[in-house]
């Protein structure tokens, strides 16, 4: 039954993980590769629109460069991801010519997505691209992404580009047939599990972050990209990339791998889900028990008035989180006001906000649409 909702989807990310796309240190596994374009190419000339998120580029530049082992120097890394990319966009493009296919390289780092018009670019490009039959491939733009801007992990990358794309699925192929209910790596007897909700508490006990010596997330990050997809209404299934017509097979409902379901009803606004992808929180935000209240009750936006102490360094426009008075986070917005203002305004009542510096100030300090509960 759960199953039934994988028939109707159109549009679809899949991510393909290094674990399975790098012959254990050899290079791009060329024959494997030519098995998912052959696949993915029959999708889209049934009508699917499929975005590929590949991992593999640090891989296969350390074959390329003859490294036979993972530097831990940043630099080489990124050299080593530039020569890769280069390969990895090669092959697929030369899978797809096969079916007549093009491709596209679309390379994306945190602040792409961050940023509210460069991601509004990312997304009308990526939807113009699927509009003309292309299929893109997107990696993290490893050259240039260093810590403070980059997404991490092709995971995450994936959930992101279902969010940015309102896309109904996402398809992460990885080296394991599921989640299990444990690491089969380190539990032999461990079950697979058919389906579970997304935010099932039981799935993150049973994930480890373990990754194998290619990938980077295991499958901690695995079931964070289901959560984060699902805030889209996205489901999410993780299966074995080397089942025979996995793709056709996971599409027409067939029993394969884990699928992981957005709650019920849940699809939040893709302005919301832009800024629950936001990673770097520029500040605090110390609020009363009222206020607490009206945000996690009525949805309704944070008033200077219930505001009792802010820290940070941030502007107007940058992610600020709420802390209740009891310390915990409670929701995630973009401030109207820089750090200053908001020292100046925080308790203050909208009268005498308008009183003390005039109209032009926005009475709200979060307003409802820029704020997300975490
Ligand atoms: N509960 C679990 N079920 C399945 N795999 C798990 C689980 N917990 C940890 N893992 C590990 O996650 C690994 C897959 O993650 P990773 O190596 O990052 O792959 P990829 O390169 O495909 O992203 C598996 O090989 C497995 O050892
Ligand atoms: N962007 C990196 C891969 C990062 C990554 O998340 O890898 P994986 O866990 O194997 O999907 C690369 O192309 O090598």
């Amino acid at each position: 039954m759960t199953r039934e909702r994988l028939t109707q989807a159109r549009r679809l990310v899949v991510k393909i993980g290094s674990a399975l796309l790098t012959a254990d240190g050899a290079g791009l596994d060329n024959k494997r590769l030519a098995e998912w374009t052959a696949q993915i190419a029959t999708l889209v000339d049934a009508g699917y629109e499929i975005v590929i998120v590949s991992s593999g580029a640090v891989a296969e530049g350390m074959s390329r460069l003859g490294w036979t082992r993972r530097p831990d120097r940043v630099s080489a890394l990124q050299a080593a991801a530039s020569v890769g990319q280069a390969g990895l966009v090669e092959a697929y493009s030369r899978g797809f010519a096969a079916y007549d296919r093009q491709t596209a390289q679309v390379l994306l780092t945190h602040e792409d997505v961050a940023d509210r018009a460069r991601y509004l670019n990312a997304r009308r490009t990526l939807a113009t691209l699927l509009g003309l039959g292309v299929v893109p491939i997107v990696n993290e733009n490893d050259a240039i992404a260093v810590d403070e801007i980059r997404v991490g992990d092709n995971d995450t990358l994936a959930a992101l580009v279902v969010n940015l794309l309102d896309a109904d699925g996402l398809i992460i192929l990885t080296d394991q047939a599921g989640v299990y209910d444990a690491d089969p790596r380190q539990v032999p007897g461990a079950q697979l599990i058919d389906s579970a909700g997304a935010y099932d508490d039981a799935l993150v006990r049973v994930a480890g972050d373990s990754a194998g010596a290619l990938g980077r997330g295991g499958m901690a990050t695995k079931i964070r990209a289901a959560r984060q997809a699902a805030d889209s209404g996205g489901f999410t299934v993780i299966a074995h990339g080397t089942t025979p017509n996995g793709l056709a097979r996971i599409v027409a409902g067939e029993a394969l791998g884990t699928l992981l379901l957005p709650p019920p009803g849940k699809r939040r606004a893709a302005r919301k889900n832009w800024i629950a992808g936001q990673r770097q929180v520029r500040g605090r935000v110390y609020i009363d028990a009222g206020a607490a209240h009206v945000l996690r009750d009525s949805g309704r936006s944070l008033l200077p008035i219930g505001v009792v102490a802010v820290e940070g360094d941030f502007r107007r426009g940058d992610l600020v989180a709420c802390v209740d008075p009891d310390g915990r986070e409670l929701a995630q917005g973009l401030s109207n006001y820089d750090v200053r203002d908001a020292h100046a305004l925080k308790g203050l009542t909208s009268q005498q906000i308008a009183a003390r510096f005039g109209p032009a100030h926005e009475p709200e300090f979060i307003h409802r649409d820029n704020l997300v509960m975490t």
